[in-house]
């Protein structure tokens, strides 16, 4: 069980990013954050990780860990394949995961520098140097940015299979992937603080909205709205299940039209 007990965060005299967060992760099981931008997610993910001191509380239980940040540095002058030996003798093993670059489907020159690949390519490097350690803690900040479909579809299954062996993973998404990712508890990050979503309590729904310009700031902040993300001419919204119907009324009566609801129940881990 890894647990965090009465954290705070705040970056040097800044305000308080996160404040009296309590949260239990099963050993086994996968956690999706929802929260709008800047609403302490990645925060939260490098304290889950160790990567970031919690100001006050405490992190205890997260044994190995495994972490993929929202940026991977950019100006590596490794070589896609250097970094994964690197990294794998650092570990004592010869196992570098360059054949799961195949499966994320890399496609490249595996011997230029790092700095020189694409985003996608990035990502992918970044997600098998965490998944080929085999983390008790698998930490995916947007895991999915800069990925093609069929890459995300793999991604989903190489989770699924960690989670399967025992690991919890804890990840965010911004692209709406994480439909596909049978997640075992949705948690909330708003205003500092980190809700599970209870189960019982209707899930999350996703939402998309096709909005007159100049009411989508009113639109992101009715309550229950947990993160939003433009999608093209679209606004695509997370909501609280049990929030649902309002949000959808009250987008409605401000001139927007529905594209799609989905209604979304945290499931057992398969
Ligand atoms: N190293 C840092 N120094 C100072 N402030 C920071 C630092 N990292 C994050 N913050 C601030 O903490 C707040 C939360 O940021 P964080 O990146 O955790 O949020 P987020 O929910 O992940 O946002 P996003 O979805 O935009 O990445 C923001 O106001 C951000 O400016």
């Amino acid at each position: 069980m890894i647990e965090l007990a009465g954290v705070g965060k705040r970056y040097g005299r800044g305000p308080w990013v996160l404040r009296g967060v309590g949260l239990e992760l099963a050993p086994t099981g996968l956690a999706v954050l929802l929260g709008v931008n800047g609403s302490g997610k990645s925060t939260l993910l490098k304290v889950l990780a160790g990567i970031v001191v919690p100001t006050e509380g405490t992190v205890s239980g997260r044994g190995t860990v495994g972490y993929v940040p929202e940026r991977f540095p950019a100006s590596l002058k490794l070589s896609a394949r250097n970094y994964l030996q690197h990294q794998a003798a650092v570990r004592g093993t010869r196992e570098t995961g360059i054949e799961l670059l195949d499966r994320l489907g890399f496609i490249g020159d595996l011997d230029r520098p790092m700095a020189q690949l694409s985003k996608g390519n990035t990502q992918r490097v970044a997600l098998v140097q965490a998944l080929v350690a085999r983390p008790e803690l698998l930490v995916l900040d947007e895991p999915f940015a800069g990925l093609d479909e069929r890459s995300r579809a793999e991604l989903c299954a190489l989770v699924h299979e960690a989670v399967r062996d025992g690991a919890t993973a804890v990840v965010t998404d911004h692209t709406g992937s994480r439909s596909r990712l049978a997640s075992t508890l949705t948690v909330t990050v708003t205003d500092g603080a980190v809700r599970p979503v209870e189960p019982g309590a209707g899930g999350t729904g996703a939402v998309a909205l096709a909005c007159p310009s100049g009411v989508r700031s009113e639109v992101e902040s009715l309550p229950g709205v947990l993160q939003s993300t433009t999608d093209g001419p679209l606004l695509a919204l997370d909501v609280l299940g049990t929030e649902l119907d309002a949000v959808l009324a009250a987008a409605l009566a401000l001139g927007c039209s529905v594209h799609e609801v989905r209604r979304e129940r945290a499931t057992a881990a398969s």
